[in-house]
């Protein structure tokens, strides 16, 4: 039985998930906010010498490698051991792997410890399948659907859920895909609402019971408060707090109005 997004936004009310949120220098404060706006208790804990205590208690813990740096990489897989041990869920975001050889390989290893959720725009998507990505840096400059084979191939590959984000999200677990429409081009104006939607990801998988559901709980919850954020914001600057607010204010009925459509499924 599939849980809806407005079940899930019900569930992570009642009861703040504790999220363990390593991610970038850029997007802590962003994607702290974003996080309690929403509903969940974020902690962005990442030395190696706490993260796998840590995330014992923790309802879930989130990589994202957009600062990488030896250290971070130690308190990742420190986290992740804690995760699994815990039987917690785990969601990976790879910022700019496309970029280098030492992204490339850090993230080739996590990939293989085996995430919950990846979730990551259509040029980091494309790198991981091993297709050509017109990422520049952090920025996504591949349309979507582009990338839709690619994430299904990794899915099958890595078992992980995978949901690309742009224009019109999609997420997939390589047997069955939805898209998701909303948001407003303000988003990515508006740097580390990616990284944030990763925590996001984190926030929802520990309340769900299906790392799918969660995927599209967490880009639904976006879409429909990036919507209601762009009505009377004048530029990416008013859009932010707008946003927040709105993530805040969306209910339950708000996301069963979420836009969502089964995608087909070939190769
Ligand atoms: N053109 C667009 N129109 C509507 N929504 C968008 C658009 N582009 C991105 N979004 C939304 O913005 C959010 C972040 O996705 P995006 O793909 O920009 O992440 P990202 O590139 O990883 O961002 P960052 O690295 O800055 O954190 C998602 O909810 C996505 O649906
Ligand atoms: C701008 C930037 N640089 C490294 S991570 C990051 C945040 C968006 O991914
Ligand atoms: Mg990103």
């Amino acid at each position: 039985m599939s849980q809806t997004p407005a079940n899930l936004l019900t569930t992570l009310r009642a009861a703040p998930p504790l999220v363990q949120c390593i991610t970038n220098y850029v997007a802590m404060n962003i994607a702290a906010n974003v996080m309690v706006a929403a509903g969940a208790s974020p902690a962005m804990v990442s030395a190696a010498e706490e993260a796998e205590e840590f995330a014992g208690i923790a309802g879930a813990v989130t990589v994202n490698i957009g600062t990488l740096s030896p250290p971070f990489v130690a308190g990742m897989r420190a986290a992740i051991r804690g995760a699994q041990q815990a039987g917690r869920p785990w969601v990976l975001d790879p910022v700019a792997c496309q970029a280098t050889r030492y992204r490339r390989e850090v993230v080739q290893a996590l990939v293989a410890e085996g995430p919950t959720i990846i979730r990551g725009n259509a040029s980091e998507i494309l790198s991981l399948a091993g297709e050509v990505s017109q990422g520049q840096g952090v920025d996504g400059r591949d349309a979507v659907e582009m990338a839709e084979k690619g994430a299904r191939r990794v899915a099958r590959s890595s078992g992980a859920v995978v949901a690309v984000t742009g224009a019109v999200d999609y997420v997939t677990d390589g047997t069955r895909a939805v898209r998701i429409e909303g948001g407003s081009p303000y988003m990515p104006m508006n740097t580390a609402l990616g990284c944030s939607l990763t925590c996001l990801c984190g926030a929802y998988a520990a309340v769900a019971e299906g790392a799918f559901d969660a995927a599209v709980g967490a880009l639904a919850h976006f879409a429909v408060a990036g919507e209601r954020a762009q009505e009377g914001a004048s530029g990416p600057g008013s859009f932010a707090p707008r946003f927040l607010d709105a993530l805040a204010a969306v209910t339950p009925e708000a996301l069963s109005g979420a836009v969502i459509h089964d995608a087909a499924v070939h190769a």
